[in-house]
Protein backbone atom coordinates (compact mmCIF):
# COMPACT_ATOMS: atom_id res chain seq x y z
CA UNK A 1 0.00 0.00 0.00
CA UNK A 2 1.08 3.51 -0.51
CA UNK A 3 1.42 6.45 1.75
CA UNK A 4 -2.12 8.10 0.24
CA UNK A 5 -3.91 4.91 0.15
CA UNK A 6 -2.78 4.09 3.98
CA UNK A 7 -3.97 7.62 5.02
CA UNK A 8 -7.66 6.36 2.97
CA UNK A 9 -7.83 3.42 4.69
CA UNK A 10 -7.38 4.87 8.19
CA UNK A 11 -9.43 7.47 7.17
CA UNK A 12 -12.35 5.23 6.43
CA UNK A 13 -11.68 3.15 9.94
CA UNK A 14 -12.28 6.08 11.95
CA UNK A 15 -15.05 7.36 10.20
CA UNK A 16 -16.26 3.50 10.70
CA UNK A 17 -16.09 4.06 14.10
CA UNK A 18 -17.22 7.16 14.96
CA UNK A 19 -20.41 7.88 16.15
CA UNK A 20 -20.79 11.40 17.11
CA UNK A 21 -20.97 11.43 20.84
CA UNK A 22 -17.17 12.86 21.48
CA UNK A 23 -16.22 16.16 19.16
CA UNK A 24 -14.70 15.20 16.32
CA UNK A 25 -11.29 16.94 17.02
CA UNK A 26 -11.02 14.79 20.69
CA UNK A 27 -12.01 10.97 18.83
CA UNK A 28 -8.80 12.19 16.33
CA UNK A 29 -6.82 12.87 19.28
CA UNK A 30 -7.39 9.75 21.08
CA UNK A 31 -7.05 7.46 17.63
CA UNK A 32 -3.70 9.02 17.07
CA UNK A 33 -2.81 8.52 20.69
CA UNK A 34 -3.44 4.64 19.73
CA UNK A 35 -1.26 4.69 16.42
CA UNK A 36 1.72 6.43 18.05
CA UNK A 37 3.44 5.83 14.88
CA UNK A 38 1.85 8.48 12.81
CA UNK A 39 3.33 11.53 12.21
CA UNK A 40 2.12 15.21 12.20
CA UNK A 41 2.18 14.93 8.29
CA UNK A 42 0.21 11.71 8.58
CA UNK A 43 -2.12 12.82 11.18
CA UNK A 44 -2.61 16.40 9.05
CA UNK A 45 -3.85 14.42 6.24
CA UNK A 46 -5.88 12.19 7.80
CA UNK A 47 -7.72 14.19 9.78
CA UNK A 48 -8.42 16.71 6.66
CA UNK A 49 -9.88 13.22 4.41
CA UNK A 50 -12.31 12.65 7.55
CA UNK A 51 -13.56 16.50 7.72
CA UNK A 52 -13.49 16.27 4.08
CA UNK A 53 -15.96 13.69 4.11
CA UNK A 54 -18.19 15.04 6.64
CA UNK A 55 -18.43 18.20 5.10
CA UNK A 56 -20.49 16.73 2.26
CA UNK A 57 -22.85 16.10 4.68
CA UNK A 58 -26.08 14.07 3.66
CA UNK A 59 -24.70 13.51 -0.01
CA UNK A 60 -23.11 10.14 -1.48
CA UNK A 61 -24.99 8.11 1.59
CA UNK A 62 -25.31 5.18 -0.53
CA UNK A 63 -21.04 5.81 -2.38
CA UNK A 64 -18.61 3.83 -0.84
CA UNK A 65 -17.02 5.84 1.89
CA UNK A 66 -13.78 5.58 0.06
CA UNK A 67 -15.72 7.32 -3.21
CA UNK A 68 -17.25 10.36 -0.79
CA UNK A 69 -13.96 11.23 1.01
CA UNK A 70 -12.18 11.47 -2.49
CA UNK A 71 -15.33 13.52 -3.84
CA UNK A 72 -15.20 15.66 -0.49
CA UNK A 73 -11.02 16.43 -0.91
CA UNK A 74 -12.26 17.26 -4.88
CA UNK A 75 -15.00 19.60 -3.85
CA UNK A 76 -13.05 20.96 -0.63
CA UNK A 77 -9.67 21.72 -1.96
CA UNK A 78 -9.41 24.98 -4.56
CA UNK A 79 -6.26 23.85 -5.80
CA UNK A 80 -4.03 20.77 -7.18
CA UNK A 81 -2.73 18.05 -4.16
CA UNK A 82 -0.32 15.21 -3.66
CA UNK A 83 -3.47 13.36 -2.69
CA UNK A 84 -5.39 13.35 -5.60
CA UNK A 85 -2.73 13.50 -7.68
CA UNK A 86 -1.74 10.02 -6.05
CA UNK A 87 -5.59 8.41 -5.46
CA UNK A 88 -7.14 9.79 -8.78
CA UNK A 89 -4.76 12.06 -11.04
CA UNK A 90 -7.70 12.30 -13.30
CA UNK A 91 -9.47 14.76 -10.47
CA UNK A 92 -6.40 16.38 -9.44
CA UNK A 93 -5.84 17.73 -13.07
CA UNK A 94 -9.53 19.61 -12.46
CA UNK A 95 -8.65 20.37 -9.14
CA UNK A 96 -8.31 24.50 -9.85
CA UNK A 97 -11.98 24.40 -11.37
CA UNK A 98 -14.85 26.77 -9.78
CA UNK A 99 -16.95 25.20 -7.00
CA UNK A 100 -19.82 25.59 -9.88
CA UNK A 101 -17.91 23.51 -12.73
CA UNK A 102 -17.04 20.68 -10.41
CA UNK A 103 -20.15 19.54 -8.93
CA UNK A 104 -21.02 18.87 -12.69
CA UNK A 105 -18.37 16.40 -12.61
CA UNK A 106 -19.71 14.58 -9.34
CA UNK A 107 -20.83 10.93 -10.23
CA UNK A 108 -24.08 12.20 -8.21
CA UNK A 109 -25.98 15.30 -7.87
CA UNK A 110 -25.62 17.69 -5.15
CA UNK A 111 -27.82 20.30 -3.67
CA UNK A 112 -27.93 22.90 -0.63
CA UNK A 113 -30.67 20.31 0.80
CA UNK A 114 -27.86 17.64 1.01
CA UNK A 115 -25.36 19.24 2.36
CA UNK A 116 -27.40 20.66 5.19
CA UNK A 117 -30.34 19.35 5.58
CA UNK A 118 -32.93 21.58 7.68
CA UNK A 119 -32.85 24.87 4.49
CA UNK A 120 -36.31 24.76 5.42
CA UNK A 121 -35.85 26.10 9.24
CA UNK A 122 -33.01 28.64 8.18
CA UNK A 123 -33.80 32.26 9.42
CA UNK A 124 -34.66 35.25 7.22
CA UNK A 125 -32.18 36.50 5.49
CA UNK A 126 -29.79 33.70 5.08
CA UNK A 127 -29.10 32.86 1.65
CA UNK A 128 -29.23 28.90 1.66
CA UNK A 129 -27.48 28.40 -1.17
CA UNK A 130 -24.34 30.26 -0.07
CA UNK A 131 -24.35 29.19 3.21
CA UNK A 132 -24.90 25.38 2.40
CA UNK A 133 -22.07 25.57 -0.29
CA UNK A 134 -19.94 27.43 2.31
CA UNK A 135 -19.70 24.19 4.45
CA UNK A 136 -17.62 22.46 1.73
CA UNK A 137 -14.74 24.38 2.73
CA UNK A 138 -12.62 25.07 6.37
CA UNK A 139 -13.07 28.27 7.77
CA UNK A 140 -10.47 30.98 8.47
CA UNK A 141 -9.08 32.24 11.80
CA UNK A 142 -9.87 35.34 13.06
CA UNK A 143 -8.36 37.98 15.61
CA UNK A 144 -9.80 41.33 17.00
CA UNK A 145 -6.90 43.34 17.62
CA UNK A 146 -6.65 44.93 20.81
CA UNK A 147 -5.30 48.05 22.36
CA UNK A 148 -4.38 49.84 19.26
CA UNK A 149 -2.00 47.40 17.76
CA UNK A 150 -3.17 46.87 14.19
CA UNK A 151 0.67 47.96 12.75
CA UNK A 152 2.31 46.27 14.83
CA UNK A 153 0.49 42.71 14.23
CA UNK A 154 1.06 43.08 10.63
CA UNK A 155 4.64 43.24 10.67
CA UNK A 156 4.68 40.66 12.35
CA UNK A 157 2.88 38.50 10.28
CA UNK A 158 4.13 39.81 7.42
CA UNK A 159 8.06 38.84 8.95
CA UNK A 160 6.30 35.32 9.16
CA UNK A 161 4.85 35.41 5.55
CA UNK A 162 1.15 35.14 6.50
CA UNK A 163 -1.01 35.13 3.89
CA UNK A 164 -3.68 37.87 6.40
CA UNK A 165 -6.64 40.08 5.20
CA UNK A 166 -7.81 42.98 7.43
CA UNK A 167 -11.15 42.88 7.29
CA UNK A 168 -11.54 46.33 8.91
CA UNK A 169 -9.67 48.71 12.01
CA UNK A 170 -9.87 45.60 14.22
CA UNK A 171 -10.70 42.38 12.16
CA UNK A 172 -8.08 40.12 10.74
CA UNK A 173 -8.84 36.87 8.30
CA UNK A 174 -5.98 34.30 9.12
CA UNK A 175 -5.53 30.92 7.39
CA UNK A 176 -6.78 28.37 9.71
CA UNK A 177 -3.37 26.83 10.63
CA UNK A 178 -1.84 29.91 11.56
CA UNK A 179 0.09 29.18 15.06
CA UNK A 180 -0.93 32.67 16.00
CA UNK A 181 0.53 32.42 19.70
CA UNK A 182 3.87 31.66 18.24
CA UNK A 183 4.14 34.78 15.60
CA UNK A 184 2.32 37.19 18.19
CA UNK A 185 3.65 36.49 21.85
CA UNK A 186 2.04 39.29 23.52
CA UNK A 187 -1.66 37.50 24.28
CA UNK A 188 -2.86 41.14 25.65
CA UNK A 189 -2.16 42.41 22.16
CA UNK A 190 -5.28 40.34 20.57
CA UNK A 191 -8.26 37.50 20.86
CA UNK A 192 -8.97 34.90 18.66
CA UNK A 193 -12.52 35.28 18.21
CA UNK A 194 -14.64 34.74 15.15
CA UNK A 195 -15.28 37.87 12.88
CA UNK A 196 -18.92 37.36 13.33
CA UNK A 197 -18.42 37.27 17.21
CA UNK A 198 -16.76 40.47 16.65
CA UNK A 199 -19.45 41.99 14.88
CA UNK A 200 -21.83 41.53 17.52
CA UNK A 201 -20.18 44.20 19.58
CA UNK A 202 -21.61 46.94 17.30
CA UNK A 203 -25.30 46.56 19.26
CA UNK A 204 -23.37 46.75 22.50
CA UNK A 205 -23.00 50.69 22.73
CA UNK A 206 -22.30 50.52 26.49
CA UNK A 207 -21.62 53.95 28.09
CA UNK A 208 -19.48 54.67 31.25
CA UNK A 209 -20.47 53.92 34.68
CA UNK A 210 -23.51 51.56 33.33
CA UNK A 211 -24.22 48.34 34.87
CA UNK A 212 -23.69 45.32 32.49
CA UNK A 213 -24.40 41.55 33.14
CA UNK A 214 -23.01 39.15 30.28
CA UNK A 215 -25.44 36.18 31.43
CA UNK A 216 -24.25 33.46 29.72
CA UNK A 217 -21.00 34.49 29.71
CA UNK A 218 -18.25 31.13 29.05
CA UNK A 219 -14.75 31.92 28.86
CA UNK A 220 -15.56 35.83 28.48
CA UNK A 221 -15.72 36.59 24.65
CA UNK A 222 -18.47 38.55 24.62
CA UNK A 223 -17.52 40.43 28.04
CA UNK A 224 -14.28 41.48 26.86
CA UNK A 225 -15.66 43.02 23.73
CA UNK A 226 -17.52 45.10 25.75
CA UNK A 227 -14.95 46.01 28.26
CA UNK A 228 -12.42 46.93 25.07
CA UNK A 229 -15.70 48.97 23.82
CA UNK A 230 -16.16 51.14 26.85
CA UNK A 231 -13.45 49.96 30.38
CA UNK A 232 -15.68 51.77 32.48
CA UNK A 233 -18.75 49.97 32.97
CA UNK A 234 -19.34 47.76 35.72
CA UNK A 235 -19.50 44.46 34.86
CA UNK A 236 -21.02 40.94 36.38
CA UNK A 237 -20.43 37.55 34.40
CA UNK A 238 -22.05 34.43 34.89
CA UNK A 239 -22.26 30.97 33.62
CA UNK A 240 -23.96 27.90 34.77
CA UNK A 241 -20.33 26.05 34.69
CA UNK A 242 -18.15 26.97 37.52
CA UNK A 243 -15.12 25.59 34.88
CA UNK A 244 -15.60 27.87 31.88
CA UNK A 245 -15.47 30.84 34.60
CA UNK A 246 -12.20 29.61 35.55
CA UNK A 247 -11.20 30.32 32.24
CA UNK A 248 -12.68 33.49 31.76
CA UNK A 249 -10.79 34.85 35.05
CA UNK A 250 -7.77 33.61 33.22
CA UNK A 251 -8.71 35.28 30.13
CA UNK A 252 -9.32 37.84 31.71
CA UNK A 253 -5.98 38.19 34.11
CA UNK A 254 -4.36 37.86 30.38
CA UNK A 255 -6.49 41.29 29.09
CA UNK A 256 -5.40 43.04 32.31
CA UNK A 257 -9.13 43.17 33.22
CA UNK A 258 -9.79 43.31 37.01
CA UNK A 259 -13.13 45.17 37.69
CA UNK A 260 -15.44 42.73 37.55
CA UNK A 261 -18.16 40.20 39.76
CA UNK A 262 -18.47 36.65 38.70
CA UNK A 263 -21.60 34.47 39.68
CA UNK A 264 -21.97 30.92 38.84
CA UNK A 265 -25.91 30.55 37.81
CA UNK A 266 -28.12 28.66 36.83
CA UNK A 267 -30.63 31.03 34.71
CA UNK A 268 -33.39 27.80 34.61
CA UNK A 269 -33.42 28.10 38.30
CA UNK A 270 -35.66 30.29 40.88
CA UNK A 271 -33.04 30.90 42.85
CA UNK A 272 -31.64 33.62 40.56
CA UNK A 273 -33.28 36.25 42.98
CA UNK A 274 -31.22 34.89 45.40
CA UNK A 275 -27.84 35.41 43.67
CA UNK A 276 -28.50 38.66 42.08
CA UNK A 277 -30.51 40.73 44.73
CA UNK A 278 -32.52 43.51 43.38
CA UNK A 279 -29.85 44.73 40.80
CA UNK A 280 -30.55 45.57 37.49
CA UNK A 281 -28.82 46.04 34.83
CA UNK A 282 -28.54 49.09 31.90
CA UNK A 283 -27.63 46.03 29.32
CA UNK A 284 -27.77 42.26 29.75
CA UNK A 285 -25.97 39.96 26.90
CA UNK A 286 -27.59 36.87 26.61
CA UNK A 287 -25.42 34.67 24.20
CA UNK A 288 -28.20 32.05 24.87
CA UNK A 289 -27.19 28.44 24.79
CA UNK A 290 -28.05 27.05 21.11
CA UNK A 291 -27.81 24.38 18.60
CA UNK A 292 -24.51 25.92 17.53
CA UNK A 293 -25.79 25.31 14.03
CA UNK A 294 -23.94 28.41 12.55
CA UNK A 295 -20.47 27.24 13.31
CA UNK A 296 -20.80 24.11 12.04
CA UNK A 297 -18.36 24.70 9.43
CA UNK A 298 -15.96 24.72 11.88
CA UNK A 299 -17.53 21.01 13.14
CA UNK A 300 -19.03 19.43 10.04
CA UNK A 301 -19.28 16.53 12.02
CA UNK A 302 -22.36 17.37 13.57
CA UNK A 303 -24.87 17.83 10.24
CA UNK A 304 -24.57 13.73 10.26
CA UNK A 305 -25.73 13.59 13.86
CA UNK A 306 -27.94 16.07 14.42
CA UNK A 307 -31.94 15.64 15.36
CA UNK A 308 -34.36 17.85 14.20
CA UNK A 309 -35.84 17.94 17.83
CA UNK A 310 -33.52 19.20 19.03
CA UNK A 311 -33.73 22.57 17.48
CA UNK A 312 -37.33 22.67 19.82
CA UNK A 313 -35.08 21.72 23.16
CA UNK A 314 -33.00 24.61 22.80
CA UNK A 315 -35.81 26.84 21.82
CA UNK A 316 -37.54 25.66 25.15
CA UNK A 317 -34.41 26.49 26.96
CA UNK A 318 -33.73 29.65 25.89
CA UNK A 319 -37.64 30.50 26.49
CA UNK A 320 -37.04 30.00 30.18
CA UNK A 321 -33.83 32.17 30.12
CA UNK A 322 -35.09 34.78 28.89
CA UNK A 323 -37.85 34.51 31.09
CA UNK A 324 -36.24 34.39 33.86
CA UNK A 325 -33.75 37.62 32.56
CA UNK A 326 -35.40 40.26 31.37
CA UNK A 327 -36.68 41.15 35.51
CA UNK A 328 -32.98 42.35 35.42
CA UNK A 329 -33.05 44.56 32.93
CA UNK A 330 -33.70 48.38 33.75
CA UNK A 331 -36.64 50.52 32.23
CA UNK A 332 -35.26 51.37 29.01
CA UNK A 333 -32.50 49.09 29.22
CA UNK A 334 -31.10 47.01 26.29
CA UNK A 335 -31.05 43.15 25.66
CA UNK A 336 -29.08 41.84 23.33
CA UNK A 337 -29.45 38.70 22.68
CA UNK A 338 -27.27 36.51 20.38
CA UNK A 339 -27.25 32.83 19.33
CA UNK A 340 -24.49 31.25 16.60
CA UNK A 341 -27.78 29.34 15.81
CA UNK A 342 -28.80 29.87 11.96
CA UNK A 343 -32.35 28.15 13.28
CA UNK A 344 -34.89 30.57 12.94
CA UNK A 345 -36.77 28.76 15.78
CA UNK A 346 -33.56 30.00 18.35
CA UNK A 347 -34.16 32.99 16.46
CA UNK A 348 -36.45 35.25 14.81
CA UNK A 349 -38.91 33.20 16.79
CA UNK A 350 -37.30 34.01 19.89
CA UNK A 351 -37.19 37.59 19.05
CA UNK A 352 -41.21 37.22 18.75
CA UNK A 353 -41.49 35.53 21.70
CA UNK A 354 -39.58 38.14 23.79
CA UNK A 355 -41.75 40.71 22.02
CA UNK A 356 -44.97 38.65 23.18
CA UNK A 357 -43.95 38.24 27.02
CA UNK A 358 -42.22 41.78 27.69
CA UNK A 359 -42.30 45.76 26.96
CA UNK A 360 -39.02 44.93 24.87
CA UNK A 361 -39.19 46.11 20.77
CA UNK A 362 -36.65 44.99 18.35
CA UNK A 363 -34.45 47.92 17.53
CA UNK A 364 -31.63 46.91 14.94
CA UNK A 365 -29.77 43.41 14.21
CA UNK A 366 -30.53 40.20 13.04
CA UNK A 367 -28.03 37.41 10.98
CA UNK A 368 -24.68 38.24 10.76
CA UNK A 369 -23.80 36.37 7.85
CA UNK A 370 -20.14 34.49 7.79
CA UNK A 371 -20.51 32.39 4.35
CA UNK A 372 -19.16 35.52 2.11
CA UNK A 373 -16.40 35.70 4.30
CA UNK A 374 -15.12 32.03 5.58
CA UNK A 375 -16.70 32.58 9.44
CA UNK A 376 -19.60 31.46 11.45
CA UNK A 377 -23.29 32.64 11.12
CA UNK A 378 -24.76 34.28 13.60
CA UNK A 379 -27.82 36.04 14.84
CA UNK A 380 -27.86 38.96 17.10
CA UNK A 381 -30.67 41.64 18.00
CA UNK A 382 -30.88 44.98 20.30
CA UNK A 383 -34.36 45.25 22.44
CA UNK A 384 -34.72 47.87 24.23
C1 LIG B 1 -22.96 30.30 23.51
S1 LIG B 1 -22.19 29.97 25.01
C2 LIG B 1 -21.63 31.55 25.51
C3 LIG B 1 -20.38 32.03 24.81
C4 LIG B 1 -19.75 33.26 25.40
N1 LIG B 1 -20.70 34.34 25.59
C5 LIG B 1 -18.58 33.75 24.58
O1 LIG B 1 -18.68 34.79 23.91
O2 LIG B 1 -17.53 33.09 24.63
C6 LIG B 1 -23.51 29.64 26.06
C7 LIG B 1 -23.16 29.44 27.52
O3 LIG B 1 -24.38 29.25 28.23
C8 LIG B 1 -24.11 28.43 29.34
N2 LIG B 1 -25.38 27.86 29.83
C9 LIG B 1 -26.07 26.80 29.35
N3 LIG B 1 -27.18 26.57 30.06
C10 LIG B 1 -27.21 27.52 31.03
C11 LIG B 1 -28.08 27.80 32.10
N4 LIG B 1 -29.16 27.07 32.33
N5 LIG B 1 -27.78 28.84 32.92
C12 LIG B 1 -26.68 29.58 32.71
N6 LIG B 1 -25.81 29.37 31.70
C13 LIG B 1 -26.06 28.34 30.88
C14 LIG B 1 -23.13 27.41 28.82
O4 LIG B 1 -22.38 26.88 29.90
C15 LIG B 1 -22.31 28.22 27.82
O5 LIG B 1 -21.09 28.61 28.38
Amino acid sequence: MTRWENYLSSAEKIIASYNGSLPLHHFLKSFFKEHPYMGGRDRRWISQLVYQYFRLGYWGKSLPVKEKIITGVFVGETSENDFLKAIRPELNDKANLSLEEKLQLLPLPLDASMLFPWISELSEGIDAKAFAEALLKQPRLFIRVRNDKLQKILALLEKNEVKYEVLNTHTISLPNSTKIETIIPDKGWYEVQDASSQATGELFRPHKNEQWWDACAASGGKSLLLKDEQPDVRLVVSDIRKSILDNLQQRFKTAGIKQYESIVADLTSDKLPALLGKRKFDGIILDAPCSGSGTWGRTPESISFFNRDEIYKFQSLQQQIVKNVIPYLKEGGALIYITCSVFKQENDQMVEYIENISKLRKQEGGVIPGYDRNADTMFAVRMQ
